[in-house]
């Protein structure tokens, strides 16, 4: 599992993020959600070594990694699929699967056997999971579309067999339908036991996704809705971001790490409602999904 406790982190401007405390246990997901500027991208890249903390500490499995180097962290099981999805324009699909595969480490006496218990994730069985990838294998990052690039970035962070995922804004600039598979991914990644930490300014990815949704308002921690309460009065979340009122109606379905198929939102509602809470978003911009 991933915790956080007393994560405090910025720039030379000063600090953005204040002494934050999160949890989010093995196969379960965890959404920070905020408006533009609340500290999101800086607290995923605090997390995965790209920043380091001021204070504070980043736990996986109980271990201390925080303010390790981003590769150290990845060795320890944190995988980032950015913002923007960062895929390299001219390089393949199946070259970045080739270049992104990182076996566990073998530890040592343990007669070549694998690191760690969790099952590896080998480019095949990334393949499996996201067959569209296998269909464009020859293409470049340039020739793929916005859903395609941000299931190659998933693909890559899979790769190293995280126990920890990081989205950043996983559905930003996404048709609502390939929004909806990359929600119904998550849940299916959850019930893998990876702990999922996203952060998004959308709500109701929020709500569709999470077990547990934290409210991050100028870098400090402003709310916390657990799984049953947040589903039966989503509007508590709108409120919390100080949205416009919640449309009746607009939040349907299950969390995806909880659904018995590990879908979610598998009609239109889900789709409508993001198109629905996100337009009352402020400053959504043009990613909105
Ligand atoms: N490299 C940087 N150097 C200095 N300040 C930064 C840097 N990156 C972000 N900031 C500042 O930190 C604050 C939080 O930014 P951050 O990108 O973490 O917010 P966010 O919630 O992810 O927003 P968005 O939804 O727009 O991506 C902002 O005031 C931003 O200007």
């Amino acid at each position: 599992m991933l915790e956080l406790t007393g994560l405090t982190a910025g720039y030379d401007g000063g600090t953005v993020l204040h002494e934050l405390d999160l949890s989010v246990p093995a196969g379960s997901v965890h959404a920070v959600v905020g408006h533009n500027g609340a500290g999101k991208t800086t607290l995923v890249n605090t997390v995965a070594g790209l920043l380091r903390p001021d204070a504070g500490t980043v736990r996986v499995n109980g271990r201390d990694v925080g303010g390790r180097p981003a590769h150290q962290v990845a060795r320890a099981g944190i995988g980032l699929v950015p913002q923007g999805r960062r895929v390299f324009a001219g390089l393949t699909v199946g070259e970045h699967l080739r270049l992104s595969y990182r076996p566990p480490r073998p530890a040592k006496g343990d007669g070549g056997r694998a690191a760690r218990r969790e099952r590896t994730w080998t480019p095949e069985r990334v393949l499996e999971l996201l067959p569209r990838l296998g269909e464009r294998r020859g293409h470049r990052g340039s020739e793929l579309s916005g859903g395609e690039q941000q299931m190659l970035a998933l693909a890559r962070a899979l790769l190293g067999t995280p126990r920890v995922l990081l989205l950043d804004e996983p559905t930003e600039g996404l048709a609502p339908v390939v929004a909806r598979r990359i929600r119904e991914l998550i849940g299916t990644l959850a019930q893998e036991g990876i702990s999922v930490l996203l952060v998004s300014p959308s709500p109701a990815l929020a709500v569709q996704c999470a077990d547990t949704v934290t409210v991050l308002t100028s870098g400090r921690v402003t709310a916390r809705f657990e799984g049953g309460p947040l589903r039966s009065d989503p509007g508590a979340l709108h409120a919390a971001l100080e949205l416009s009122p919640l449309p009746s109606a607009a939040v349907d379905g299950p969390p995806a790490s909880k659904a018995s198929t590990g879908t979610v939102g598998t009609g239109e509602d889900g789709a409508e409602a993001d198109g629905a809470l996100k337009a009352s978003v402020p400053d959504a911009g043009p990613g909105a999904p």
